[in-house]
């Protein structure tokens, strides 16, 4: 290739009149319309805002999407299939981490030029977030009131509020396996938070103390910390993103701000698995 040009293959499809083509499959029309900046003249930097954002929720699409499949195969009885999807996930939360960066190239001058045009949008307002939170157990039915104009998401996410967690889930297979889950975990009001239970961490003490007795479920609790250990890493970096670019401003959402942020880290998924830790090795 002398001339630093890769001549196009005889087998190569061109005409795509009457057939798939790489837009047409993904929508792609759609999709890159959807970029539209509010500021006037538009803000260079907006366009990084959004597209930003529109990537984050993109990927929690395919989150929820894996997350609703693992939650049906711990029904099922099925570890297995779930080590792979929840692998995934946290792939994919190292994505959503690492996108953090790209964010921090904004700085609070740039931001201030166009934050106006936000209004009292917030992510605080991310439906699919909120469902991540509920799917995994963070259960608020407060969080839902931001939704109250739209039915339809309203519905979806109390019908997720109202369901058992993947840990509730989780848990349930457990007391089927013959552990001693106690009943309060097993049959409860799913719409609350779980709270941590001394006798469950009893029932991981046997699994992490003889990991070979139950493998499954052993590996089952290590790539459920992994998701966990990547969401409060996410939560963690959105806080210090805010503090570098508004400082302790109040948010668009209204509310306090990196305060109300910090507060979520305060919030854990599944306490058991990380307070078993602190027993092991003793007697
Ligand atoms: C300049 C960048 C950002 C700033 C200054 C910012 C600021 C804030 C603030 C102050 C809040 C608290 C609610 C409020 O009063 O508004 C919040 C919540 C939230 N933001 Fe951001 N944010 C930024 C980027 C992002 C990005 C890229 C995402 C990705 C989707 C995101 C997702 C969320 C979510 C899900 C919440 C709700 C958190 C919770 O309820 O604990 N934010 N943000
Ligand atoms: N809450 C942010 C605004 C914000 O970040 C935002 C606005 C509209 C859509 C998504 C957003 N991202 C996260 O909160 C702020 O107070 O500046």
């Amino acid at each position: 290739m002398e001339d630093n040009r890769r001549p196009l293959e005889g087998g190569i499809v061109t005409d795509f009149a009457d057939r798939m083509s790489y837009s047409g499959y993904l929508c792609l029309e759609g999709l890159l319309a959807q970029q539209r900046p509010l500021s006037t003249p538009p803000h260079h930097d907006e366009t990084l805002f959004i597209i930003q954002h529109q990537v984050a929720e993109l990927w929690m699409k395919l989150m929820i999407h894996e997350l609703t499949a693992a939650i049906r195969f711990v029904q099922q009885d099925q570890l297995d299939p779930c080590f792979k999807i929840l692998s995934r996930v946290k792939l994919i939360q190292m994505q959503l981490f690492d996108q953090w960066a790209v964010l921090e190239t904004l700085t609070p001058s740039e931001y201030a030029e166009f934050r106006g045009v936000l209004g009292s949008a917030s992510g605080f307002q991310s439906w699919q977030y909120r469902m991540l939170e509920f799917l995994l157990g963070n259960k608020n039915r407060d969080a839902l009131v931001v939704f109250r104009h739209d039915a339809a998401i309203h519905a979806e996410l109390t019908a997720v509020l109202e369901a058992p967690s993947l840990y509730d889930e989780f848990l349930r297979h457990l007391a089927r396996r013959g552990l001693a889950v106690p009943t309060a975990c097993v049959e409860r009001d799913w719409t609350e938070p779980h709270t941590k239970n001394d006798a469950l961490i009893e029932v991981f003490r046997e699994i992490y103390q003889n990991p070979r007795g139950q493998w499954d479920a052993y590996e089952m609790c290590e790539k459920l910390v992994d998701v966990e250990e990547y969401f409060q890493l996410w939560r963690f970096r959105h806080m210090k993103t805010v503090e570098r670019i508004i400082g302790f401003k109040r948010g668009t959402g209204g509310s306090s701000g990196v305060g109300f942020l910090r507060q979520a880290l305060e919030l854990t998924f599944f306490p058991e698995l990380l307070a078993v830790r602190t027993g092991l090795g003793q007697k």
